[in-house]
């Protein structure tokens, strides 16, 4: 499979063995620009820890094209007291192609050019304590540039960070889109998602929709997320029904239960609400 990819069969996440993520399946092509949208709790960052290996899958598989991914948790995740400069936290980018101990001397350079991309030319020196949440934001991008994956990932990239560096931002993933890496963003701004985003997958616990962002972000789509995501009960344990949209990276599904566009779906899509509760093999 292309580097890039990301295949979902039949995969099911979650903690303690109560799913956070159930019934995904589908392809994020190579080279897509996918949002993840979907309400507080919907399993959003869930999936993208799935996806680097931080949540084991409970049922099912995620298979990709490289291991070697380039993932930005979300910024409540990161502990910026560790005391390090805005250089050394972007020569962490570094680590897995180079190891931990290769000398970063000769890498000088490539650090100052992603800096210099991410509009932090001069910071190189300062405790990564001392940066605002924006410029803290711009540090870690620096670090995703230095990464050099085919396949980024990016949890909330925007909360709390201001117009300007969001906008400076979403100009380098647009350039990372145009050199074919792949990019999965959970994001909650839709305007944002529908300006920038091709195609989207609405999660509300298990997948709502999927497909190009202006079929997906339709009223009911998002009105159904949430009255789910409101539905969901903490306590079910693993469900094995199927259900959902399946997904091969070039059709919407709808809530309908019909693919769309007409005459175009070939993959299925099985409708049927379910109670989660008392499904499957108690833990
Ligand atoms: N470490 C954990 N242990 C137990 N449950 C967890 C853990 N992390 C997340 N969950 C639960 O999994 C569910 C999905 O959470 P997740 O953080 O993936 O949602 P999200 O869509 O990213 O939400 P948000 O938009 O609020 O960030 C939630 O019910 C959450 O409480």
């Amino acid at each position: 499979m292309s580097q890039g990819e990301i295949r979902f069969r039949g995969l099911t996440l979650g903690y303690d063995r109560h799913p956070a993520v159930h019934h995904l399946d589908g392809v994020v092509p190579a080279g897509d620009l996918l949002a993840l949208v979907g309400p507080n709790g919907a399993g959003k960052s869930t999936l993208l820890k799935g996806i680097v290996g931080e949540v084991a899958a409970l049922d099912g598989s995620i298979e990709t094209g490289t291991r070697a991914i380039a993932y930005l948790p979300q910024a409540a995740e990161i502990d910026r007291t560790f005391p390090v400069s805005v250089l050394d936290l972007t020569a962490m980018g570094l680590w897995r192609p180079f190891g931990a101990w290769a000398s970063l001397s000769r890498h000088r350079q490539k650090l100052l050019d992603a800096l210099a991309a991410v509009g932090l030319t001069g910071f190189e020196d300062r405790p990564i304590g001392t940066l605002s949440g924006g410029q803290f934001q711009r540090a870690l991008f620096a670090r995703l540039i230095l990464q050099d994956s085919r396949l980024i990932l990016l949890d909330e990239p925007f909360t709390g960070i201001d117009e300007r560096t969001t906008a400076d931002l979403l100009a380098l993933i647009r350039g990372w889109h145009g050199e074919g890496r792949t990019v999965v963003a959970a994001l909650h701004d839709l305007h944002q998602v529908r300006a920038h985003f091709p195609s989207t997958l609405v999660l509300a616990r298990r997948p709502i929709a999927w497909g190009p962002t202006p079929e997906v972000l339709s009223p009911p789509v998002l009105a159904r997320a949430l009255a789910l995501s409101e539905a969901w009960d903490e306590a079910a344990a693993i469900c094995r029904h199927e259900a959902g949209p399946t997904h091969d990276g070039r059709h919407a599904h709808d809530p309908s239960g019909h693919d769309h566009p007409p005459g175009h779906g070939h993959a299925h899509h099985h409708a049927h609400d379910h109670s989660h509760a008392g499904h499957g093999a108690a833990p």
